[in-house]
């Protein structure tokens, strides 16, 4: 294994003192496609948030490369699930791309010629460069989403995390963004992917955690994707 991205140990999460993630240990090697798949409420968005220190855990922690995540926050890129983010102010999708070159600061910036065209790209690998001047408040949730992919990518992080990428779009747009997946890890870059289709596991990824409030497992897909897993995953 070649070094880890993020280790998380001992993790107990909890929404008003009802816990839905138990004692959760992972550890993510570098340079991997890794889906997380679980039934509807076993956690999955809940465990990426709470690494993105998004939700604060009653128990354990999360480190990237041995750090807190607020150290390492620039390396980190994620990509919200579809209609979780509430647009209450007039922006178009060319600004909401370049926002990834800055972070949040860099509102005040002006953006450069590089970074105006690393987003014109980044659009058009999602292909929604024809909609670089439309509001983001007038785009379906599926289109929403590929702009925030194309965020992702101008940011240029080394660890990506994205939950539910494929809700809402269709198969064509599917097959691009994996491909655009594959390409990141390939370049070395970490990506994870909470995902809801079973089938398209062990073609699009090569590592999955299997969650049900615990881990049910983790690693390769070789290794653990197996019906045994998925059954007690899914309690089917
Ligand atoms: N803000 C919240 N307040 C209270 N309970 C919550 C909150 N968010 C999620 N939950 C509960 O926590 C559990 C885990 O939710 P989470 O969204 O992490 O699951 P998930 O695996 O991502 O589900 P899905 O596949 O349906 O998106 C669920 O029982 C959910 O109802």
């Amino acid at each position: 294994m070649q070094g880890l991205v993020v280790e998380v140990k001992d993790l107990t999460v909890a929404y008003e003192k009802k816990p839905v993630l138990w004692d959760v240990d992972l550890n993510i090697p570098k340079g991997v496609l890794m889906a997380i798949v679980g039934p509807n409420g076993a956690g999955k968005s809940t465990l990426i948030k709470t690494m993105l220190d998004l939700i604060k855990p009653v128990a354990g922690k999360v480190s990237f490369w041995e750090q807190p995540y607020n150290k390492q926050r620039k390396k980190i890129g994620y990509v919200p699930q579809r209609g979780s983010v509430d647009w209450d102010f007039p922006t178009d999708v060319l600004d909401v791309v370049m926002m990834g070159r800055y972070g949040a600061i860099g509102w005040i910036k002006r953006p450069s010629k590089k970074d105006k065209a690393l987003s014109l790209e980044a659009l058009e690998k999602v292909g929604m460069l024809a909609y670089k001047d439309r509001q983001i408040n007038e785009l379906s949730g599926g289109q929403q989403q590929r702009v925030f992919l194309a965020r992702a990518l101008v940011q240029d992080a080394e660890v990506y995390f994205m939950d539910e990428p494929f809700q809402g779009v269709d198969t064509k747009t599917e097959k691009a963004i994996i491909q655009i997946l594959k390409a990141l890890r390939d370049k070395g870059k970490t990506v994870v992917v909470v995902h809801h289709d079973l089938q398209t596991v062990p073609d699009y990824f090569d590592r999955v955690t299997l969650l049900n409030k615990k881990i049910i497992a983790t690693g390769t897909i070789e290794d653990v994707f197996n019906d045994a897993n998925i059954q007690s995953t899914y309690k089917i």
